[in-house]
């Protein structure tokens, strides 16, 4: 069993705003006592004895971190500390101060090809460097992926919440249900052995709503988007996809792929012509 830190987190960070939250629990912006250097504290809520449904089981929260401790990348939020008490464990990441990729695109409604192509070449980075580890995020989606400062013209991307990502040891089978109705891959949906692959299907929805500002499988229900996703029920609308190059739809049609060995890879897709021109 992981053993985090047991000094109070206070005593060494003044804890300040909310910055999110979510199912895990929530995001605070805190200040290092020592430096006055700002992060961000992701407070995780322990489950409380075995019949509670509420927080998080301590081997979930050991699973993150762990995967966190083994990933140092640009584009991947990077992890400092762990601090833990009897209710809930608190990691020290990065503070990333620019936002969600996904109110940034709801800003512009969609992104020229040009603005689309720099922030899938840093996702693919980070994705690529996460699978030469085995490791699978698992959840890619605009929401965990922030801008370290929208307000210069080229803002780098960092890739955040691995809540439901998974190292692959050698010939694992691992099966999630986990994952968010419109990004999720064909084979999570039928509970299928899942690989790296699963992400590359995320990435393929991802660069969709990039260019059209629509999401590609959204039906009325959840029940409607995971039908659509079986059914690789999706079009390049004309009103919507009439001036997107026919490599930037080449791009897309090579990850949204049902079978999970034919998908493009991170590495397959950092030298695709529409990312990587001649
Ligand atoms: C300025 C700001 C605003 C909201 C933030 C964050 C930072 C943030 C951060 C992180 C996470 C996991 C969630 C975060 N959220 C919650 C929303 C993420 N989808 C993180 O790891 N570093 C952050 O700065």
């Amino acid at each position: 069993m992981a053993v985090f830190k047991l000094d109070n987190v206070e005593d060494l960070y003044e804890i300040r705003e909310i910055l999110g939250s979510g199912h895990f629990g929530q995001v605070r912006e805190v200040c290092e006592r020592a430096t006055g250097i700002l992060w961000a504290g992701k407070f995780l809520k322990l489950r409380r004895g075995a019949g509670s449904r509420l927080g998080l089981e301590r081997t979930s929260v050991e699973k993150e971190v762990a995967i966190l401790q083994g990933l140092q990348h640009q584009n991947i939020m990077a992890l400092k500390d762990v601090f833990e008490s009897k209710a809930e464990v608190v990691l020290i990441v990065e503070l990333i101060r620019g936002g969600e990729l996904f109110d940034f695109i709801a800003e512009k409604e969609s992104l020229t090809e040009t603005d689309a192509i720099d922030f899938l070449k840093q996702i693919l980075e980070g994705v690529n460097y996460m699978h030469s580890k085995h490791i699978g995020h698992f959840d890619l989606k605009p929401e965990n992926i922030m801008l370290s400062d929208k307000q210069v013209p080229n803002p780098d991307i960092k890739i955040i919440d691995f809540g439901m990502a998974h190292c692959f040891l050698q010939g694992e089978e691992y099966k999630s249900m986990g994952g968010t109705p419109q990004y999720i891959a064909p084979e999570i949906i039928n509970y299928e052995p899942l690989s790296t692959a699963a992400d590359m299907w995320s990435i393929g929805v991802i660069t969709y709503i990039f260019l059209s500002g629509l999401s590609p499988f959204q039906g009325d229900t959840n029940e409607e988007t995971l039908k659509n996703i079986l059914e690789l029920k999706y079009e390049f609308e004309p009103h919507y996809f009439s001036q997107t190059s026919s490599l930037a739809k080449d791009f897309i049609q090579k990850l949204l792929v049902k079978e999970q060995s034919e998908r493009m890879t991170a590495e397959e897709c950092l030298i695709h012509p529409w990312i990587k021109p001649l």
